[in-house]
């Protein structure tokens, strides 16, 4: 097999990334944009030495699964991989990556339930962050070509509230305006790198950051002012990254107009949201996600817990009424602090969280002799490490209820929790990310008897 050479290929599965996957000549083949059943005509576009990428030159039998896309780029950026096959195989797909990684394992007789549906198949995000740069002398936002710093300029994002379209096209004009350079990757100079808009379901309130390589610039005060006032943004803010990296935010935040925070709810609990505090982005599905887990919790009046990974309380605050204490951990101090004021916003008075890692501190509250009932984890995609996995099971809680967006690294984790003395018989996938091939999912482990 060469580069550019042109392939039938029949497409007989779905990799965790999207791709097409076909098998020539002792290689695997990953196809952009291919589905299971459909027969291609292909052009290789690189080869390893165990597998190869293509292209879909034709398609010759398209899936009964397939539908057409109005706009292409979604589907080519990795915005929304998945946005041409039907939402119920997307939701099939969902359940069989975790169903593999589990037979990966040895844990066949674990019960895959079916992958909770999501309130809204588009449209449902409650952040966009996304590039700005010049493309043909042009200052454009859109979404960078797959595996690329090639920016493919759009106007409508998919998956995200219409209403942050509305002002991520309204910011874009006022830089063109303005003539604000975009930022320039090869060379390290102009000004805006990223725009993130976040938006609350519940009140309508709209933040704006403005993630720039310089912390000020000639038409900055102006830009925040005229930012301001499109209808529904109450919070402007600059996030200065001046470091050459692929890393979007840089350390500081500066408020350039309106307030430090936008409110959200969940359920009937109010949430303070700062910059680069993290709140679950599908504000209609979360609900359905946190009252899964707290069910399958079984929470007691007298039961300590701890929300590790807490973000700004968000999980910790929801049980708290439920039980008698909740402490939490989180990395980041702005939301630490959230954590901390929006549990007074909400009169909760039983709940305290602290910033630092949760492998770091967990192990201190094991020494000093805590006992918890029941621990809610909720880590990043790398999921949790082993310090923090001995530490929860020293302080030797009846649960632990583990959330997480990587069924790979959770599985990972959850066979070091058997081996701890734990056991868990059931998961479930919840769609978070309805259009992307990411899934969330979330299961209970029990201390054996
Ligand atoms: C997936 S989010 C969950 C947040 C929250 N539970 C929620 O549902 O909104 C993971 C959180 O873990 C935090 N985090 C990342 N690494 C951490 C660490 N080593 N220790 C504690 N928190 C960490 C992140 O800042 C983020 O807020």
């Amino acid at each position: 097999m060469q580069k550019n050479q042109l392939v039938e290929l029949e497409i007989t599965d779905l990799s965790y990334e999207a791709m097409g996957v076909a098998h020539l000549d002792g290689l695997t083949v990953f196809v952009n944009n291919a589905l299971p059943g459909e027969m291609v005509k292909a052009k290789i576009l690189k080869v390893k030495k165990n597998f190869a990428f293509a292209k879909i030159e034709k398609i010759l039998t398209p899936s009964p699964d397939r539908i057409s896309v109005k706009l292409n780029q979604w589907v080519q950026t990795g915005l929304a991989s998945l946005a041409h096959l039907t939402y119920q195989k997307q939701l099939a797909f969902k359940r069989m990556q975790v169903v593999n990684l589990l037979k990966k394992a040895h844990l066949d007789s674990i019960k895959v339930n079916e992958t909770v549906a999501s309130p809204k198949e588009i449209g449902y995000r409650n952040k966009a962050q996304v590039p700005v740069r010049m493309v043909s002398g042009k200052l454009e936002i859109g979404f960078f070509r797959k595996h690329s710093h090639d920016l493919v300029p759009l106007e409508n994002f998919f998956t995200t509230d219409p209403e942050i379209d509305r002002v991520l096209l309204a910011v874009r004009d006022l830089l063109r305006e303005m003539k604000v350079p975009a930022y320039d990757e090869l060379h390290h100079k102009g000004e805006v790198r990223y725009l993130e808009v976040r938006r609350s379901r519940a009140t309508g309130e709209i933040m704006v950051i403005l993630i720039c390589l310089h912390k000020d610039f000639p038409q900055l005060r102006k830009l925040a002012k005229a930012i301001s006032q499109i209808s529904g943004v109450v919070s402007v803010v600059l996030n200065h990254n001046p470091q050459k990296t692929n890393v979007i935010l840089g350390k500081h935040d500066y408020l350039l107009a309106g307030k430090a925070q936008i409110v959200d709810k969940i359920g009937d609990i109010s949430f303070s949201i700062s910059p680069k505090s993290f709140f679950q982005i599908n504000s209609l599905q979360t609900p359905r996600l946190y009252d899964l887990a707290i069910k399958q919790a079984d929470l007691k009046p007298s039961d300590v817990v701890i929300d590790a990974y807490s973000g700004i309380g968000t999980i910790g605050l929801s049980v708290a009424k439920h039980v008698k204490e909740v402490r939490g951990i989180e990395i980041i101090d702005d939301a630490v602090r959230d954590a901390n004021a929006n549990a007074q916003l909400n009169q909760i008075h039983n709940a305290s969280y602290v910033t630092g890692k949760a492998e770091e501190i967990m192990p201190k509250w094991a020494e000093s002799g805590l006992q918890t009932d029941v621990i809610f984890v909720d880590p990043p995609r790398k999921g949790l490490t082993e310090e923090f996995i001995k530490a929860a099971v020293a302080t030797q809680p009846k649960k632990v209820v583990y959330i997480s967006c990587n069924p790979a690294t959770q599985v990972r984790d959850l066979q070091m929790f058997m081996d701890l003395g734990y056991d868990f018989h059931e998961i479930t996938p919840v769609d978070m990310f309805p259009q992307t091939p990411h899934v969330e999912s979330v299961t209970v482990l029990e201390r054996k008897k």
